[in-house]
């Protein structure tokens, strides 16, 4: 087996003692890849500070040698007799192995040449050349959000409504402005900043680019009709408006998952053809929907596509206002009010999932119109910019949330929408106003044809029930309309006109109510009472307080309900891997942190408390992990920043409470961690659900603490398992390293919270006596009690340094790379038949913990029960060995 020889200059090599227990390839001779020049240097000359740059282990020039086991190596793969080299420093920058190449030495090419000359090109530099040569990093490229921002709820201007029931012309849709991004702020990197100003720069030139196509027009032929037979087979037999097709197969969905091709088949019209459909009593033929699927498996469509497609198929209906004969006046007689034109209602019990479901929608509603002919101007806009696409008809979808302008929400429902996703706070708040909006609002849902509860039983949960309550009733007959006699006790007070009040409920609404969990118990119960309901609502007095009321309020049009149920056995996805790391309460920072270095990636921490994240961001910022914090403690704004922070990087830390633990789609997240375990097997599987989303693989850490230990026998039982679940293994050479920082970083932290408040005090007294005209002697203080006293220069400076000198602690101790018990930072040599050095040329070494190999979390835990066995079999031959051995010494005593 080939053997590495270190990299390391100006070392010299001296014999390695023979304490390491790995046993080695001891054959007579063996090769080693040394840098090019370093194997042939023998002078000792330490290189100059200056002008070091630092090279990717692979642009070294190694070359293979055959080295003479005399020279070199003894059986423990020990480095002999190698003598000093020069020109490149293996020094340990921010935890991490660099190759630091001096410029005269020419050792190897600048990095950025190297790559692209070839590995082990080595040119000599010019020591007076001024050009500046650029580091060489190894660290995880930044990608670019594969996501479009949340645009702050901003709706995309399409193309002006007099136009929607035109078929497609050649003309362009008038200019508007690009939707804003609210990416996070990037980087102080001067990499970032130059990246941000190109950004800057593209968009500018793609608004520019925008106006110019809008003055120009373009001479296209009508659209054809998308072949979906041919184009998207898989989707053909369900039946959407055609143009949809179209945006499905723009966005990459080949076919559709089971929930949607199960809900899709009770839109199409050969349903009215089955017996069921036909039993049912109202004059439509499609069906109301209870909808149950595991995360990820794309709910959102399984009920946005019935909606596109009506509103697609039905002729445009104009803005309630402009079409309103005396503008806002609703004093007309109900039957001479002009039609309404918002088609659905979607309920979201948490405002960022309802901004993701308005932009899941609005993706899908531009994608169904076809894109303008490339142009250097049109290609310049990003895809969803309506200013790329074919006049046509464009739904539009708002979102109604708290945490946003009211007037701005105002607005756009002035303009007229299709479709709004509200949470139904900030809705009952835009309806209880009781204004003339507030009336056009109400007319408006009393027309829906959709009502959409998403995620059900989270709704219950939230605390809206008042809200919930009055706006379901908004969307329930009356007496006169349900042949069953059913009490309508909607508020009259509630909207200013009662004409308004009483305008009818759309008869034909249909109700779609989707979960990825809903206990076994409710369903049954559901079916059950479907004989029941079919004319005879139960009566529910008080709130809403369980899905179950919920179901009850809820007017059905639909007698029998069809429910889809597509719950995986256990609740979880089957992507999903499980585990598990059972530790002491205060030991969960330590493997927290070690799963964040050890796995670099996309993760989500769910705590419990606002107060748990507020004390681990700091902590986990010291140690300089990439985190971003999410909770409701945030303004709206904030949460929206964070989210797209998260999106955008690749290995984001995302610590959230269960704010985040519902519907939230976020593309690629790899782990989830449950620092605490949530209270309810539900609100498990929706946190675990975050990862391992639409068919990929995920995995999903638990954190136990001795007394979580029933929480989590509960959870399992619920979801019909035993305690089974694999534990993650961990190396306990490195969570000592990681303690140590974290215990030094738990330091800075309190210190700086010591110097912040000291500094708000004394600011607080100084302020006070300035007011009450008192001097305050800056030396002299207070000492008594704990009342706020004023501290001493020399106290505040002592603070200060203290802080100082902890965080330089700090920052040096991480700046120390993480080593595997059992290899050296000084001879990069071989390790348990790993070669160190294959590792870093090779890119394989893990970025920041030296001696281990890269490998995912999934792969680790694959490999665990095998890596168990080995070790219970070396454990059980040695220990046969020692009882042979002493036996043999015990004879011979004898
Ligand atoms: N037919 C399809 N083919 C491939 N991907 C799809 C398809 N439909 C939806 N997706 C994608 O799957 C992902 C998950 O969809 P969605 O958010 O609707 O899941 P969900 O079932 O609502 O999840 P949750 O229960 O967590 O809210 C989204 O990124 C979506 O774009």
């Amino acid at each position: 087996m080939p053997l590495n020889a270190h990299a390391a200059a100006r070392l010299r090599a001296k014999k390695r003692s023979r304490s390491s227990t790995a046993a080695q390839d001891s054959s007579s001779t063996a090769s080693a890849e040394i840098p090019r020049k370093l194997a042939t240097s023998s002078t000792t000359s330490q290189p100059k500070a200056k002008r070091l740059r630092t090279a990717a282990p692979k642009d070294l020039g190694w070359k293979s040698i055959t080295l003479p086991a005399e020279l070199g190596f003894d059986d423990d793969g020990g480095l002999l007799e190698l003598d000093e080299v020069e020109g490149v420093d293996v020094v340990y920058e921010d935890g991490r192995i660099a190759f630091k190449v001096r410029d005269d030495e020419g050792v190897a090419q600048p990095s950025s040449n190297s790559t692209k000359k070839g590995k082990g090109k080595a040119t000599e530099r010019d020591d007076d050349d001024e050009e500046e040569w650029q580091p060489v990093t190894d660290g995880p490229v930044e990608e670019e959000g594969d996501e479009p921002a949340f645009d702050d709820n901003e709706v995309l201007e399409f193309p002006p409504e007099e136009d929607a029931d035109e078929p497609s012309t050649p003309s362009v849709p008038a200019t508007t402005a690009t939707p804003p991004s609210l990416d996070g702020p990037p980087e102080p990197e001067p990499a970032a900043k130059q990246e941000k100003k190109k950004k800057a720069k593209a968009k500018k030139d793609a608004a520019k680019a925008g106006k110019q196509v809008a003055t120009e027009a373009v001479a296209l032929p009508p659209t054809k009709p998308f072949d979906a037979a041919s184009e998207l087979p898989a989707w053909a037999h369900l039946h959407i408006a055609n143009p949809l097709y179209r945006a499905l197969a723009e966005s990459g969905f080949s076919k559709p998952t089971e929930i949607q091709d199960r809900a899709l088949k009770l839109n199409s019209p050969a349903n009215a053809e089955e017996p069921h459909v036909s039993a049912f009593a109202a004059p439509h033929a499609e069906r109301d929907v209870v909808g149950i699927a595991q995360t990820g498996s794309g709910k959102t469509l399984a009920y946005g596509l019935p909606i596109l497609s009506h509103i697609l198929s039905q002729a445009p209906t104009p803005t309630p206002r402009a079409a309103s004969p005396s503008g806002s006046d609703f004093s007309d007689a109900s039957d001479e009010l002009p039609p309404t034109r918002l088609a659905a209602l979607i309920l979201c019990p948490t405002r960022e999932l309802a901004l993701q479901v308005r932009q899941a929608l609005s993706t899908v509603a531009v994608r169904t119109l076809p894109l303008l002919p490339s142009s250097p101007e049109t290609d310049k806009l990003a895809p969803e910019d309506p200013r790329r696409r074919q006049k046509g008809r464009l739904v539009q979808v708002v979102a109604l949330t708290g945490g946003m302008s009211v007037d701005k929400q105002k607005r756009q429902l002035e303009k007229g929408v299709d479709i709004i996703v509200a949470t139904p706070g900030r809705l009952w708040d835009l309806i209880g106003e009781a204004s003339t909006h507030s009336d056009l609002l109400v007319r408006e849902i009393k027309g829906i044809k959709f009502l959409v509860i998403d995620e059900a039983d989270r709704m219950i949960e939230n605390g809206h029930f008042a809200e919930l309550d009055n706006i379901v009733r908004l969307t329930r007959r009356t007496p006169e309309q349900a042949a069953n006699g059913y009490v309508d006790d909607f508020d009259a007070s509630i909207t200013s006109r009662s004409n308004v009040n009483q305008l009818p409920a759309r008869p034909d609404m249909r109700t779609f109510v989707f979960s990825a969990t809903m206990s076994k118990e409710l369903q049954t119960n559901l079916k059950r009472k479907g004989g029941q309901r079919k004319f005879v609502p139960r009566a529910v007095e008080g709130d809403i307080t369980s899905l179950d009321d919920l179901l009850d309020k809820l007017d059905f049009r639909d007698p029998d309900p069809e429910i889809i149920d597509l719950s995986p056995e256990h609740g979880l996805v089957e992507t999903l891997k499980e585990c598990k790391v059972e530790c002491l309460q205060n030991e969960k920072d330590i493997h927290l942190y070690h799963f964040l270095v050890r796995y670099p990636a996309r993760t989500i921490v769910f705590l419990a408390s606002i107060d748990g994240i507020r004390r681990l961001h700091p902590l986990l910022e010291l140690l300089k992990v990439n985190v971003i914090p999410l909770h409701s403690g945030m303004q709206q704004r904030q949460r929206l920043k964070a989210l797209d922070k998260f999106k955008s990087s690749t290995d984001g830390v995302l610590l959230a409470t269960d704010v985040a633990a519902r519907g939230l789609d976020i593309p690629a997240v790899s782990h989830v961690v449950h620092y605490q375990l949530p209270r309810s097997a539900d609100t498990y599987v929706h946190r675990s659900g975050r990862t391992a989303r639409a068919g990929t693989a995920g995995l999903a850490l638990q954190l136990v603490a001795p007394e979580e230990k029933k929480v989590q026998r509960m959870i399992m039982a619920s979801l019909g398992r035993a305690d089974d679940l694999p534990s993650l293994p961990a190396d306990f050479s490195i969570l000592d390293q990681l303690k140590r920082r974290i215990e030094l970083a738990k330091q800075v932290d309190q210190a700086h919270h010591k110097l912040q408040k000291q500094t708000h005090d004394d600011k607080w007294l100084r302020e006070t006596a300035l007011a009450m005209e008192v001097d305050l002697d800056d030396d002299t203080y207070d000492s008594d009690g704990d009342a706020p006293r004023a501290s001493s220069k020399k106290e505040r400076s002592k603070l200060a340094y203290q802080n100082r000198a902890l965080r330089q602690q700090l920052d040096d101790l991480l700046r120390k790379p993480l080593m595997v018990r059992g290899i050296s930072a000084k001879y990069l040599t071989t390790r348990n038949k790993v070669g160190l050095v294959d590792q870093l040329v090779g890119g394989t070494s893990h970025n920041k913990i030296f001696g281990l190999d890269q490998s995912s979390a999934l792969e680790d835990l694959a490999r665990a029960p095998r890596e168990k066995k080995k070790a219970q079999k070396k454990l059980a031959d040695q220990r046969a060995a020692d009882k042979v051995g002493s036996e043999a010494e015990s004879d011979g005593s004898a």
